[in-house]
C-alpha cells in the first residue's frame, strides 16, 4: 500500500493548495471528476462558466436600460452555440491543462476515481488503498436531487448539465428559488428562453434581506413568470418530448406547466455523506457537513476539511480562505491559525443584482437587537437620474450604540461591486461616521449612492439622537 506525506481530496480548492511551498512532500492528489472534469465546481460548472453567461445575458439587456434614457437599441440577439462554445473552448482547456500539470508534478501522484476511507487515515481509490500521515478533504458538494419520481422518459438538468445544452431551449421549467434557479433564469430569459420559476416559499431569494427579497421577486415577475407556494408533485413526460410539471400550492390546488427543459435547482448536498468518513473518525454534523474547528481541523487528527464539505456558507471565496487557513496549519503544525467567519459577503449576479454583507433586518428583529436602519435609492444620487433608475437601492443596518454596521444589502446595477467598501468596513471595524466623512466619494459615481446611505443612518457622531427601529 503506497504511504504519502499528504493526501488532497478534491481538485477544486484542494488542487489550489498544493502550491510550491508542497513540493518536498510527498502528495497524493485524489479526484473523481466532475462530469469527467478536473478543478472542481467553480471553474468548470459554478461560479466561472456562470458569470461568462451572465455577461452576455446583460448585455443583451442593455436595449431596456437604453429605452429607459431614450436610446433604441436592437434586440439582442443571443448566439447560444457560439456563447456555449467560446465559454467552455476556454474553461475546457484550463481544465485539461491543470490535470497534465499535476500529472507531470514529481512530488504529486494524481488518482482519478471516487475516494472512500476504509480505515484510521487510510483510503481506498481506484480499486486500490493508500495512506498518508495527514489528509485535506476538499470533496465539495453536489446537486440535490428532486423529491419525486422521474420518469425514465424525463431528463432533469441540474447546474452541472444545463450550460451545455445543444440548443437554446424555448422554454424552461426551474424548480427552487435561490442563488442557481436566479442565475439561470436570468441568463435563459434574456437569451429569449420562456421562463417558469417554481418556488415553494413566498418570496424568491428568501435568505436574503426582506426588503431585497421581496424587490427581487417583484423584478423577476416583471420578466418571466414566478410562481411562489408551489411545490413540485410530480413529473411527466408530454407529446412531442416535452415534460409535464405538476404543482400543488398550500391549498392542495394542482397546477400544470409544460417545459422543453427542466433545470433542478433545490439546493447543493455536501459530499462527505458519500465517503464513509465514520471509518476515518470524522464525524459530520446534523446538516451533513464535516465538523471543524476554526483551524480546519476534523474530528480526526491529522485530517482537515475545506470548502463546501464543510462550510455552511457554500461560496468560492469561503473555500478559498479555508485553503490558505489549511495551507498554513499543514505547514506550520505547531503555529495555527484560524478562519475568520466573519463579514462573509456574497453576490447574486441576476438582473437585477445583488450584493449582501451581515445580517439582515428580519435577523437583527428576531435576535431583538437595537438597530437603525437607512435605504437609499440609486435614484436619488445624480448617476441614479442619469441611468433614470426606479428599482435599485442601497439598505443599511446599524448599531446606534456603537456607530458600526451591521448589515448591507445593495439591489441594482453593479451591486457585486459597490458592496465591497461596506464589506471592508465591516471587516476592519470603521464606523459609519468615519467612513462617510473620512474619505471622499468621487462625484457623481454610483458609489454616492453608498456614501448617502451612510450619512442617512441615524448613528452617533451626527446630529441628532440615534432612533432604533425596533424601540
Ligand atoms: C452554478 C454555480 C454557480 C456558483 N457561483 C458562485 C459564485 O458566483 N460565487 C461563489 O463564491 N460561489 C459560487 N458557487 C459555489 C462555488 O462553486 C463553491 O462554493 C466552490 O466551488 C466549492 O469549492 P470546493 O473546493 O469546496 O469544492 P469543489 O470545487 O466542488 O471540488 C470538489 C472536488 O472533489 C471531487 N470529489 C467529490 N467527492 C469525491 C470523492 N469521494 N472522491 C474523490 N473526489 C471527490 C469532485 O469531483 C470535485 O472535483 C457556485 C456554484 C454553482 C454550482
Ligand atoms: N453567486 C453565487 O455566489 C452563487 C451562485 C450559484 C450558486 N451558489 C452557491 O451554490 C449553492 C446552491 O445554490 P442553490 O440555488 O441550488 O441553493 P439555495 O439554497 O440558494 O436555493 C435552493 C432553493 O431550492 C428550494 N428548495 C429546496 N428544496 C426544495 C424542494 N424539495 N422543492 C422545491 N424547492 C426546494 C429552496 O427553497 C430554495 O429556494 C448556494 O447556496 C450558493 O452558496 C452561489
Amino acid at each position: 500500500m503506497p504511504h504519502y506525506d499528504l493526501c488532497v481530496i478534491g481538485s477544486g480548492s484542494g488542487n489550489s493548495l498544493l502550491d510550491e511551498r508542497f513540493t518536498s512532500m510527498n502528495v497524493a492528489l485524489v479526484d473523481k471528476g466532475i462530469n469527467g472534469a478536473f478543478g472542481g465546481t467553480c471553474l468548470n460548472v459554478g461560479c466561472i462558466p456562470t458569470k461568462m453567461f451572465v455577461r452576455p445575458a446583460d448585455l443583451t439587456r442593455a436595449r431596456e436600460a437604453a429605452a429607459a434614457v431614450d436610446v433604441s437599441l436592437p434586440w439582442g440577439d443571443a448566439d447560444w452555440p457560439a456563447i456555449r462554445d467560446r465559454i467552455f473552448g476556454r474553461i475546457d482547456a484550463i481544465s485539461s491543462s491543470g490535470r497534465d500539470w499535476r500529472i507531470e508534478n514529481e512530488h504529486i501522484t494524481l488518482f482519478e476515481g471516487e475516494a472512500r476511507f476504509t480505515g484510521e487515515k487510510t483510503l481506498g481509490v481506484a480499486g486500490g488503498k493508500l495512506t498518508a500521515d495527514r489528509f485535506v478533504i476538499a470533496t465539495g458538494s453536489r446537486p440535490r436531487p428532486l423529491a419525486v419520481a422521474v420518469p425514465p422518459e424525463v431528463t432533469v438538468h441540474t447546474s452541472d448539465t444545463v450550460m451545455r445544452l445543444d440548443r437554446l431551449p424555448k422554454s424552461m421549467v426551474i424548480i427552487g428559488g435561490g442563488f442557481i434557479a436566479a442565475e439561470f433564469a436570468h441568463i435563459f430569459s434574456a437569451f429569449g428562453t420562456r421562463v417558469t420559476i417554481i418556488n415553494r416559499s413566498g418570496t424568491l431569494l428568501r435568505k436574503e434581506d426582506e426588503d431585497v427579497a421581496k424587490r427581487f421577486t417583484t423584478r423577476m415577475s416583471k420578466r418571466m413568470a414566478v410562481r411562489l407556494n408551489q411545490k413540485l408533485v410530480r413529473l411527466e413526460p408530454d407529446e412531442g418530448g416535452e415534460i409535464l410539471v405538476v404543482t400543488a400550492d398550500h391549498e392542495g390546488i394542482e397546477y400544470e406547466y409544460n417545459a422543453e427543459v427542466l433545470l433542478n435547482a433545490t439546493g447543493r448536498i455536501p459530499n462527505g455523506d458519500t465517503m464513509n468518513l465514520a471509518a476515518a473518525g470524522v464525524e459530520m454534523d446534523d446538516d451533513g457537513l464535516i465538523r471543524v474547528d476554526e483551524f480546519q481541523r476534523t474530528t480526526a487528527e491529522g485530517i482537515f476539511a475545506m470548502g463546501d464539505v464543510s462550510s455552511p456558507a457554500q461560496l468560492k471565496h469561503v473555500a478559498n480562505h479555508e485553503t490558505r487557513t489549511v495551507q498554513h496549519n499543514l505547514l506550520h503544525p505547531d503555529d495555527l491559525i484560524a478562519s475568520n467567519h466573519n463579514a462573509i459577503p456574497h453576490a447574486v449576479f441576476g438582473d437585477p443584482q445583488i450584493g449582501s454583507v451581515g445580517a439582515t433586518e428580519q435577523e437583527l428583529r428576531e435576535s431583538g437587537r437595537r438597530y437603525v436602519k437607512a435605504i437609499q435609492d440609486y435614484g436619488s444620487v445624480a448617476y441614479g437620474w442619469a441611468m433614470e433608475d426606479q428599482h435599485s437601492f442601497c439598505k443599511l443596518l446599524a448599531d446606534p450604540d456603537t456607530g458600526l454596521l451591521l448589515g448591507a444589502h445593495i439591489i441594482g446595477e453593479q451591486a457585486s461591486t459597490l458592496i465591497q467598501p461596506l464589506i471592508q468596513a465591516m471587516s476592519f471595524n470603521l464606523g459609519i461616521r468615519d467612513m462617510a466623512r473620512g474619505q471622499y466619494w468621487i462625484h457623481p459615481a454610483l458609489t454616492e449612492v453608498v456614501e448617502n446611505a451612510l450619512l442617512s443612518l441615524a448613528v452617533p457622531g451626527y446630529d441628532g439622537e440615534p432612533d432604533p427601529v425596533n424601540e
